[in-house]
């Protein structure tokens, strides 16, 4: 058994970039956030992007996705543009983001609904999303009606419901206190380890990045480039002992150190 895990843990893991970012630029205004940025998400693994304030983490998984129109550049997902790709995108403002005359379940439902499929199915597939969910939630409530975090769950679930390639996260979890961040964290890291589908997480939290990743994304100040991509390599599931492994520690540290090097560049 050990002689195995020894050699489990000498098995390089090799990726194969999902999203592919070349050449990318965007500006606002007279402010150059991207001028030539290049960056591959590996398919199937969860990618943190952390950096300075302002040097453009949300604009990059808004151009990633699609929400926003680059200057120049090429983003493909899968070899394709990101128009013929199911990307599922969850925002830091939950409340705005579900529709609050439409309980719970409808919320969900809504995307299926747009792409008119049939009652029958959309139905079938809430209820496998639900199951996945080891929480339970009155799906026919309204979002007044549910938490913070019941309502950031449902958000979560009506990305998953149309079942992405790839799922952005834009600090899903800045809005909620720190008992309902723990609970979601779990939550989040269970349904990446039944799907394996690769996520891309903004976070203002480096314990809550390097905690959640397999590999994080340390951005510079703009116009911004990679300060370092390191791999985190620490079991999955990850739980509270995870956050006092050595390893953890040691790049939790390292990111640290990357991220004000990075800071004190003006
Ligand atoms: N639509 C916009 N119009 C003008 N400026 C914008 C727009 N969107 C973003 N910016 C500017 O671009 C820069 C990058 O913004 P972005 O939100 O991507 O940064 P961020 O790294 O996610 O920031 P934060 O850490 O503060 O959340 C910021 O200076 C921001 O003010």
């Amino acid at each position: 058994m050990a002689r195995l895990a020894v050699a489990l843990k000498e098995v390089p893991v090799v990726d194969v970039p999902h999203v592919t970012v070349r050449g990318l630029r965007k500006s606002f205004g007279s402010v150059t956030i991207y001028d030539g940025f290049d960056v591959d998400i590996p398919r199937g693994r969860f990618v943190s992007i952390f950096g300075p304030n302002g040097c453009g983490k949300s604009t990059l998984i808004n151009l990633i996705a699609g929400l926003i129109p680059v200057d120049g550049g090429e983003i493909r997902i899968g070899g394709k543009p990101v128009r013929d790709v199911r990307i599922g995108y969850v925002f830091q403002n939950y409340r705005e983001a579900l529709f609050p005359w439409l309980r719970a379940i409808d919320n969900i439902e809504y995307p299926l609904r747009v792409a008119k499929v049939p009652k029958a199915e959309r139905d079938a597939r809430v209820a496998r999303l639900v199951a996945k969910f080891d929480v339970k939630i009155d799906l026919k409530r309204y979002p007044y009606e549910m938490s913070g975090g019941q309502q950031q769950l449902v958000s979560i679930m009506r990305a998953l419901i149309v079942e992405p390639e790839v799922l952005f996260l834009d600090e899903p979890f800045s809005a909620l206190d720190y008992e309902m961040t723990l609970f979601m964290r779990d939550q989040l890291q269970h349904i990446f380890n039944e799907t394996r589908m690769t996520m891309v997480l903004v976070s203002h939290d480096l314990e809550e990045a390097v905690y959640m990743a397999d590999k994080v994304l340390l951005l510079s100040r703009a116009p911004t480039t990679i300060a370092d991509y390191p791999e985190i390599p620490c079991p999955r599931p990850r739980n509270p002992e995870t956050l006092v492994d050595p390893v953890f520690t040691q790049l939790r540290g390292h990111c640290l150190d990357v991220f004000q090097r990075e800071v004190r560049k003006s």
